[in-house]
C-alpha cells in the first residue's frame, strides 16, 4: 500500500509556484491576486477559505477576503460580483459555496467572468473541459488529477467508479478520467444515490473516487485487491475526547480498505490540500493569460 500524500504534494506544489512568483517579481511584473468571497459564516468554510488566505502569503499572491452578511440580498451580491469582474488588478476570484438558500447559486455562477473563474465553475468552463479544451479545471478533480499523475498510477484502460454526481466533484471527476490523454483513458462508471447495488461497481473497480461525505462508507468488502481509492469526503464529526471538538472522517473506512488498496489518500492530509494548491495553480495560470491579453 502507497499513500498518496496530499499534504507534501501540495506542499510541492505551493514550492513551485511561489518559485515561478518569484520570477515573475524579479521580471518587475505583478504577482497573481485571487480574492474569495464568503456569505455568512460556517465553521468548515471558515477552515477552507483561512487556510487560503495564509497559503497566498505563503506563496506571494496578493490576497483579498470579500466577508459579507449571511442577509444580503441576491442583487448586492450581483453587484459586487460585477465589481470584481471589473477590478483590473485581480486575476481571479471565488464565490464560497453553499451560498444561502435565498441566493440563486446558479444566478451567481454565470455572472463570474469565466476568464476569472478559478474555480471552474462557470459552464462555459465545465464547457471548455469537458470538450477537452484548455480552460480552469475545478480544484478538486484538478488535485486529483495531479496526485494521480505525480504518483504515476496507471489509468489508461482502467475501470474507475466515481460516487457522488455533484457539480463541484463527482461529475467533473468523470468527465476528466474519460478524456484522452495521461491521466485519463479510463471507463468510467459514474454512481450516484439512485444506483442499485453500489458495491458490484466497486468491487469491479480498479480506481475508486469516493465524493459522498458519508463518514466510512467504503467497507474493505466492496472493493477488490489492489484498488486505488481516493477519498474526497470530508466530514466533521462530533468526539469531545478532542481538542477541537470533532475530528475529520473520510468516506473511506481506512483502516481496513487500506489493506486491499495499491495506493489511498488518507484524510485529512490527501484531497483537502491539493485543493488549495489547484487554486492557486489556476489563479496563477489567470494571471499569465490577463498579461498575455495586454
Ligand atoms: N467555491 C468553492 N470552491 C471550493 O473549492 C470549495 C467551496 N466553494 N466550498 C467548500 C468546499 C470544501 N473545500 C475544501 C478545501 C480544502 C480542504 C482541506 O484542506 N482540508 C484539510 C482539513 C481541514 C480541516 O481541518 O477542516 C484536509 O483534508 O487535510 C477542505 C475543504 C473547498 N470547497
Amino acid at each position: 500500500m502507497q499513500l498518496l500524500d496530499g499534504k507534501k504534494t501540495a506542499e510541492d506544489i505551493k514550492n513551485e509556484i511561489a518559485a515561478e512568483v518569484q520570477s515573475i517579481k524579479d521580471a518587475g511584473g505583478k504577482v497573481p491576486h485571487l480574492a474569495a468571497v464568503i456569505v455568512g459564516t460556517n465553521g468548515a468554510s471558515l477552515t477552507y477559505v483561512g487556510s487560503k488566505v495564509k497559503s497566498c502569503q505563503q506563496i506571494g499572491f496578493d490576497s483579498t477576503l470579500v466577508s459579507l452578511p449571511e442577509d444580503i440580498t441576491e442583487d448586492e451580491l450581483l453587484a459586487k460580483i460585477k465589481e470584481l469582474n471589473e477590478d483590473d488588478d485581480l486575476d481571479g476570484y471565488i464565490v464560497q459555496l453553499p451560498l444561502p438558500k435565498h441566493i440563486d447559486e446558479q444566478k451567481i455562477l454565470l455572472a463570474i467572468d469565466p476568464d476569472k473563474d478559478v474555480d471552474g465553475f462557470h459552464p462555459t468552463n465545465f464547457g471548455k473541459m469537458a470538450l477537452e479544451m484548455e480552460s480552469f479545471i475545478p480544484a478538486t478533480p484538478f488535485g486529483i488529477m495531479q496526485l494521480l499523475e505525480r504518483y504515476k498510477v496507471e489509468t489508461a484502460g482502467k475501470h474507475t467508479v466515481v460516487i457522488g454526481r455533484s457539480n463541484i466533484v463527482g461529475r467533473p471527476m468523470s468527465i476528466l478520467m474519460s478524456r484522452k490523454g495521461n491521466p485519463g483513458d479510463s471507463t468510467v462508471t459514474l454512481t450516484h444515490s439512485r444506483t442499485k447495488n453500489l458495491a458490484e461497481f466497486t468491487k469491479n473497480a480498479d480506481i475508486i473516487i469516493t465524493a459522498l461525505g458519508v463518514p466510512e462508507f467504503l467497507k474493505a468488502d466492496m472493493v477488490k485487491d489492489g484498488v486505488v481509492v481516493i477519498d474526497v469526503g470530508i466530514t466533521r464529526v462530533d468526539d469531545a475526547s478532542n481538542p477541537k471538538g470533532y475530528v475529520i472522517k473520510g468516506d473511506v473506512d481506512f483502516n481496513e480498505v487500506s489493506k486491499k488498496s495499491s495506493f489511498i489518500t488518507p484524510v485529512p492530509g490527501g484531497v483537502g490540500p491539493m485543493t488549495i494548491a489547484m487554486l492557486l495553480k489556476n489563479t496563477l495560470l489567470a494571471r499569465k493569460m490577463r498579461s498575455a491579453k495586454k
